[in-house]
């Protein structure tokens, strides 16, 4: 019998596919425009709405930074990320690991610190209230390679501050290899690695990812499926993909959610994770990602539900003792049906 929402909204999970500027609901986009005196080429909420309509990553990623126009201050980014991590509890999440576009923010005049400090404010705001996290310095891959160096290096003095680095925004003819340098240099500083590879762009990517940047998560991964050496290596050396369902339905990655390859890599013994990558546009948060695999996949059993989930606390970067916690979080949830 398929899962009810309630009970799938119950599972306690861990969140590691979350950018945050993703999160910008449509009324918060009007509700900030109209506090920072910002301009926006739509009329109305609906209107805006109606523009999340994508045929590609770079469909959505043209909307994705015109609308993160309206985040101006320390505040904003305070609130955006509280507003999150309350959205995500109430959908089971108990711990997320929250990609932030620094680069798209200094690009606009703003100080990568203020944005720190702003999500930094909404994680304290999140651990009093029984959400833990951290945060992920993603570069933009398709902006210049020193800048990403610059960006790292006017962090580096917060590098306590931040979990990991990762690797965003359009992928095809931005290889993997091009940031070498600059992961090398983050790990120099102590930072974890992931990246994004195979969403739209090859295999190939996802080995680059994984030989040349010391990646420890594939964010998305799901081109993997074409390699099966690639497949082999993932198995065997329990490398985890943080999968988006929603994202690859949204960006016309794949067909529909009954095509989603999430049970075949199951099958194969991949530590796959459910994520929500960026939720206001792509039709929900993580656990409505769960309830629409239990729904296109009647198979989809609890014990699956169960994996997905501790799957997703052992791919975090959590230290072992919140990683047993959320673990008894999951005994409790099992043992209640
Ligand atoms: O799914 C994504 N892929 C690449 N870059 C992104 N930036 C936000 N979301 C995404
Ligand atoms: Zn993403």
């Amino acid at each position: 019998m398929a899962t009810s929402t309630a009970r799938v909204a119950a599972l306690p999970t861990a969140e590691l596919h979350l950018h945050i500027e993703g999160t910008l609901e449509p009324e918060m986009v009007f509700e900030l425009a109209a506090r920072n005196n910002v301009g926006l080429p739509f009329q109305s909420v609906e209107d805006l709405r109606e523009a999340y309509q994508f045929t590609s990553l770079q469909s959505f990623l043209d909307l994705y930074y015109e609308c993160m126009a309206v985040l101006q201050t320390r505040d904003d980014f305070r609130t955006l990320g509280e507003r999150y991590l309350e959205r995500a509890y109430e959908q089971g999440v108990r711990h997320a690991e929250i990609f932030f576009d620094a680069q798209a923010h200094t690009a606009r005049g703003l100080a990568a610190e203020d944005v720190l400090d702003g999500l930094l404010d909404a994680l304290h705001t999140g651990a009093r209230k029984g959400i833990s996290g951290g945060l992920i310095l993603s570069f933009l891959r398709d902006r210049p390679v020193p800048e990403a160096l610059e960006t790292l290096e006017s962090l580096a003095h917060r590098a306590g501050d931040l979990l990991a680095v990762g690797l965003d925004s359009a992928e095809v003819g931005y290889p993997p290899e091009l940031f070498t340098p600059v992961f090398a240099r983050a790990k120099e500083l102590g930072l974890r690695v992931v990246a994004h590879a195979g969403e739209e762009g090859p295999a190939a990517y996802v080995w680059e990812a994984l030989d040349l940047l010391g990646a420890e998560r594939i964010d998305h991964g799901i081109r993997s499926i074409e390699d099966p050496e690639l497949i082999e290596r993932l198995r065997r050396e329990r490398i985890p993909l943080t999968l988006c369902p929603f994202s690859n339905v949204k960006l016309a990655v794949i067909s529909s959610l009954a095509e989603h390859p999430i049970l075949d890599l199951l099958d194969q013994g991949i530590m796959v994770t459910v994520n929500s990558d960026d939720p206001a546009y792509f039709g929900g948060y993580l656990a409505d990602n769960m309830a629409g695999l239990t729904a296109a996949f009647p198979s989809l059993e609890e014990s699956a539900l169960e994996r997905l989930a501790r799957n997703s606390v052992d791919a975090s970067f959590a230290g072992s003792e919140r990683k047993a916690e959320l673990h008894a979080l999951i005994d409790e949830w099992a043992s209640r049906p």
